[in-house]
């Protein structure tokens, strides 16, 4: 296609929210002219489910649950009086809580303000507030934000090294809607043991955001934590960030919650028009459908050409890919669904694998995201008449151009700007595109059987492992893992038990030792001491 045909083709398919800024460029997808119209049976489907899912619907009939993320910002779109007050009392709530840290009403026990705030938490309950965090906070924000998103004790070491003696000034927020995942249990232990180090009492540091009733929960009442906010079993760990999860965060960082809330909302509205080529929702599900035949069969770069949206590819990545992956259809057919996510940032990213989408394995499609504002305030030239600014402006055309000119597509979102109100519609706008994809490929995205078989497996692991350190122990000689897991009476799981010991005797904990054999798994272990 010449220049002047893709000007037309820009033109005629440009999606453009005059009153928020929003743009949406399909043009370089080289979907075919009659692909919209063949759609639209299809995606006007998709419309009648939506709107019943938003009335209230068992959307997610698996677990027996309503989809309500969208109610979040509408709460008078809710289908009970005590959702919406729910809601509405939260928000306000965490408005309160957030005033009262910053003005130093609620301190901690020593009369400090808090200065500092630690979140605890995984998937869902990690990855909005830090895309949320990086994206808006800025360097004089009243409460920095630290994470423990992981099990990882060096990763967890390392972030309280850099809190050092400021834990004493340090809320730490547990997030966890079910109030059962390990990981974010562990963080808990670790920042409570911390503290207990540094001579502070935990509970008076901690706040919950958690299910009523689960085992988070539980500790924080039976310990009288500083607070409690809920999560509702309505709204998904991937789509809770304009829930207490990421709200409460993004307000003790003294973010504008309302401002996101906002452009959430207003988001919302343009993705409930049932006019296609007027919902941007609708047409990114219909573009990821046209690019992956409805099948997943190219992956999603996600390339924002701004720095504060680094974290948006990693957000992306578990809210397309736990929703879509799936092996199983609505219908129970065995489909292998899914979209796999990956991206940094350009033009960083111009300079890594950039020179692959070009030239290598055409197997996806790119999401462009252009940020029009360069930052706030006039910028130096770098070269007469040139800022910094245009030059990430103008690799990100060159990099469109350079793709399309290979055949590889792209999309491209625009925004204004980078502010909480966009940070809101950028989500609303995935959240919807992944629900109207789903319905697009008759997929439940409200699931995630598949996370289970890896937690039952680890929990095997472990329960393995104390077994075998028990029999060593009692047998006070050393074996190897053959040997050992004979005498357990399990020898098919003999490479189950010498990996387990490789890493116990990697660490002191479990006083293994191991005399190196070769090979390696012919190795001897047994407790030192
Ligand atoms: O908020 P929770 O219940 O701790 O769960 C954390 C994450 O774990 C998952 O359930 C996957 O195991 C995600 O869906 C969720 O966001």
């Amino acid at each position: 296609m010449d220049n002047t045909a893709l000007w037309n083709r820009y033109q005629s398919h440009l999606f453009h929210d005059p009153e928020s800024g929003l743009m949406l460029d399909i043009s370089r997808m080289n979907f075919a002219d009659g692909f919209l119209a063949s759609m639209e049976p299809t995606i006007q489907k998709a419309f009648a489910e939506m709107a019943e899912l938003e009335g209230g619907a068992i959307a997610n009939p698996d677990e027996g649950r309503m989809v309500g993320h969208y109610w979040l910002r509408s709460p008078d779109l809710s289908p009970a009086d005590e959702i919406a007050a729910e809601i509405g009392e939260t928000v306000q709530r965490i408005r309160e809580f957030a005033a009262a840290v910053h003005g130093g009403s609620i301190a901690a026990p020593d009369g400090r303000p808090f200065r500092k705030f630690l979140v605890v938490g995984i998937g869902g309950s990690a990855l909005g507030p830090q895309f949320v965090a990086d994206a808006l906070g800025d360097a004089d924000n009243p409460l920095p934000p630290y994470f423990f998103d992981n099990t990882d004790p060096d990763g967890m070491d390392r972030v309280l090294a850099q809190i050092g003696p400021g834990l004493a000034e340090t809320l730490t927020v547990v997030i966890s809607k079910s109030g059962g995942t390990k990981e974010t249990r562990n963080g808990m232990l670790e920042a409570e043991a911390a503290y207990r180090r540094a001579g502070l009492y935990f509970p008076r540091y901690a706040v919950a955001v958690t299910g009523e009733g689960s085992e988070l929960d539980r500790v924080a009442t039976q310990s009288g934590w500083i607070a409690r906010f809920p999560m509702w079993d309505w709204v998904g760990g991937r789509t809770s960030v304009t829930s207490a999860v990421g709200l409460l965060p993004a307000a003790l960082q003294g973010l504008d919650i309302a401002g996101m809330i906002e452009g959430a909302r207003l988001c919302d509205q343009l993705t409930r028009r049932t006019e296609t080529a007027r919902n941007p929702a609708a047409l990114l599900a219909l573009m990821w459908h046209h690019a992956t035949g409805g099948k997943g069969s190219r992956d999603m770069v996600v390339l924002p050409y701004k720095d504060r949206l680094l974290l948006f590819s990693r957000y992306l990545q578990q809210l397309i890919m736990e929703s879509i992956g799936k092996e199983l259809d609505r219908d129970g057919n065995v489909v292998c669904q899914g979209i796999s996510v990956y991206g940094n940032k350009g033009s960083t990213d111009q300079h890594a694998y950039v020179q692959q989408l070009r030239e290598g394995v055409n197997n996806f499609f790119v999401t462009f995201i252009e940020v029009l504002r360069d930052r706030r305030g006039a910028s130096l030239p770098v070269e007469p008449g040139v800022t910094s600014g245009d030059y990430l402006a103008g690799f990100l055309q060159g990099t469109r151009t350079a793709l399309g000119e290979k055949g590889r597509e792209s999309l491209t979102i625009t925004i204004p700007e980078v502010s909480p109100r966009t940070v809101g519609m950028l989500i609303a706008l995935f959240e919807r595109t992944v629900g109207l994809y789903a319905l697009l490929v008759n997929i439940n995205a409200y699931h995630q059987p598949g996370v289970e078989a890896g937690k039952k497996a680890a929990g095997t692991v472990l329960a393995l492992q104390a077994d075998i350190i028990t029999h060593l122990r009692g047998t006070g000689s050393s074996l190897t893992a053959d040997e050992i897991a004979a005498a357990l009476g399990c020898p098919d799981a003999a490479e189950t038990v010498f990996r387990t010991l490789l890493h116990a005797a990697a660490n002191p904990d479990h006083g293994i030792g191991m005399e190196q054999a070769k090979p390696l798994t012919a190795s001897r272990f047994s407790v030192q001491g």
